[in-house]
């Protein structure tokens, strides 16, 4: 059970942070530009493990990612180094696409070359454009986008907050893009099996009030946080040592996550079985019209993205 870890900046030192602390594999493997700085964040982290469960962790070359079942790829600039900080931007984290898709095509062949049986998970920013780029460049399609993962817990905890529920109680999804365009479900939404638009009309709330406030928050949480520190890492660290667990253990679990959707032929997130191969069946989730229109457009804010860089 090896989990790889590409890129030891802010994002990939919090993902091998929270695998290790969650126990989420028995190695982990670390690779970076610089060797030092990947030497640095595995001898830091392994100082800690003999307070946890059994866990070698170290940092190597592309080739020390052969055996790995999943590797993590958080390469590339963020969105503070290349400007996608402006919540009036509708680009937002695509604006990073054509910087970061260099450095994917430089160093996706060399692990798809090292890890031949993992899956890879993308988590550079924007990730969906990225695992296109990735599956393309890789050959197969073991390829997910950490997608809106992410961003469907941070819907459960402002959702949790405004009714005052443990987060861990409230289903709710983000679809579509991890970025501007990301869709949230609110009509499939639901809290002790109450729908979340009935919860507000119990309370004398209107859910168009609601809305726009929260759905905010979430979409522009990353920006939030790097108003205050310069770097959103951890709650992505910790989805993501979510996923290689679920791909480690051949889970079969249920969770939004961006995978290539034949339908609309880019990568996007929906709700999706996820085990050993990376996504085993996608479900197609109930929407309103006015949520399918939305998945729509999300799809086409990501393949107009796409046809931009493939045309320069
Ligand atoms: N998917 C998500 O939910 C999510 C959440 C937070 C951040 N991110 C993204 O993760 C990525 C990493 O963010 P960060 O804060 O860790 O950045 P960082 O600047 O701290 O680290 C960047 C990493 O990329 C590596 N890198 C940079 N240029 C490279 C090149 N040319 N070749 C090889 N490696 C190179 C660096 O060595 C370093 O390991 C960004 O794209 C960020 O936007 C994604």
């Amino acid at each position: 059970m090896k989990i790889g870890i590409v890129g030891t900046g802010n994002v990939g030192s919090a993902c091998a942070m929270a695998a290790a602390v969650r126990g989420s594999a028995r190695e982990i493997v670390l690779v970076n530009r610089t060797r030092k700085t990947a030497d640095a964040v595995a001898a830091d982290i392994q100082y800690g493990t003999p307070l946890g469960r059994r866990l070698d962790i170290v940092a190597g070359d592309y080739d020390a990612l052969k055996g790995a079942g999943v590797v993590v790829i958080t390469s590339g600039m963020n969105e503070k180094a290349g400007g996608a900080t402006n919540r009036n931007d509708p680009e937002g984290r695509l604006r990073l696409l054509g910087k970061n898709a260099e450095i994917y095509r430089d160093i996706v062949p060399r692990i798809a070359g090292a890890a031949a049986g993992a899956v890879l998970l993308v988590v550079t920013d924007p990730p969906d454009p990225l695992a296109d780029i990735t599956r393309e460049i890789a050959g197969h399609s073991r390829v997910l986008s950490a997608g809106t993962f992410l961003d469907s817990l941070r819907f459960r905890i402002h959702l949790g907050r405004h009714f005052d529920i443990d987060p861990a109680s409230v289903e709710a999804q983000v679809v579509g893009e991890h970025g501007t365009s990301q869709v949230f479900l609110w009509s499939s939404a639901r809290i002790g099996g109450i729908p979340v638009p009935a919860l507000c009309e119990q309370r004398g709330e209107k859910l168009e009030k609601v809305r726009p406030a929260l759905e905010d928050a979430v979409r522009y949480a990353n920006i939030a946080i790097i108003e205050g520190h310069d770097a959103s890492q951890y709650g992505i660290g910790i989805a993501s040592a979510r996923i290689c667990e679920i791909v480690l253990a051949d889970e079969h679990a249920i969770i939004p996550i961006g995978s290539f959707q034949d339908s609309v032929g880019v990568f996007l997130s929906l709700p999706s079985v996820v085990g050993r191969i990376g996504v085993v069946k996608t479900a197609e989730p109930a929407m309103s019209d006015e949520e399918r229109e939305q998945l729509a457009s999300s799809a086409n804010s990501i393949r107009q993205a796409l046809d931009r860089i493939r045309k320069s």
